[in-house]
């Protein structure tokens, strides 16, 4: 199993107390599987997927990935685990203005130690920036720098992908072909991708949909 989720619970604190959000995910996740996870806003998705991209920590349960407990893991060892494991693909790009396309692409798979020209070369093709990879983030549309967030993503070969409404901030049109784009590089990577969405027909074509309610998933 490339991920285990075993009766995760978060809470954030309110002015009366702790508000509990998750209380006691499970969830199992193959490798190379595909999962859309739904829910109301406010639900917890985007906390869950902050939690299994180890980016902020649960109060209780377990998180296994790749056979590694991320719930037992320090900051450093987390942070390994995102460099060597997962794909990160958020509505905010976190892009490094300073750096052009080229660069940005390469920095995640550079970190990772898996750089391969050719194979950022061939992201960068499937996703239309051939155009773009001399110039900088601040000089590109929304639509491209959220393609140079996939490609930097896939770039690295992450057995994860989490990605939280990769497209929520485009348009329509936008949206679906930077969709297609990145779940058939998803596929053809064989990467697991877990991804929040409001839309049934995109959460349709993943291979299971699960619903968080009530700080539980179904
Ligand atoms: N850092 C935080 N501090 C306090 N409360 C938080 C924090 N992050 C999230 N919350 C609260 O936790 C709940 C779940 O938030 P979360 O962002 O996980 O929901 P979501 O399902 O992703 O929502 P949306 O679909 O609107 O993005 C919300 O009530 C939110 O206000």
């Amino acid at each position: 199993m490339l991920l285990s989720v075993e009766n995760l619970s978060k809470s954030y604190p309110g002015p009366e107390g702790p508000v509990p959000v998750l209380r006691g995910v499970d969830l199992q996740v193959q490798a190379g599987a595909t999962l859309a996870l739904r829910g109301e806003s406010g639900s917890g998705k985007s906390t869950l997927l902050h939690l299994v991209g180890g980016l902020d920590r649960a109060d209780g349960g377990r998180i296994v990935i790749d056979g590694q407990e991320v719930t037992a893991l320090d900051d450093a060892g987390r942070a390994a685990l995102r460099r060597e494991t997962i794909g990160i693909i958020f509505q905010q790009f976190n892009l490094i203005p300073s750096l052009t396309v080229a660069a940005n692409i390469a920095f995640q798979a550079r970190l990772a130690g898996r750089h391969d020209a050719t194979r950022a070369a061939e992201l960068a093709e499937a996703l239309g920036l051939t155009e773009q990879l001399d110039k900088y983030p601040e000089q590109l549309s929304g639509g491209q720098q959220q393609r140079v967030a996939i490609a930097r993503a896939l770039a690295a070969r992450p057995a994860l992908v989490l990605a939280d409404e990769p497209t929520g901030n485009l348009d329509e049109d936008t949206a679906a072909v930077v969709m297609d784009q990145m779940l058939s590089l998803v596929t053809e990577t064989g990467a697991a991708l877990m991804m929040v969405t409001h839309s049934p027909d995109l959460a349709g074509r993943l291979g299971r949909q699960l619903h968080l309610r009530q700080g539980r998933l179904a």
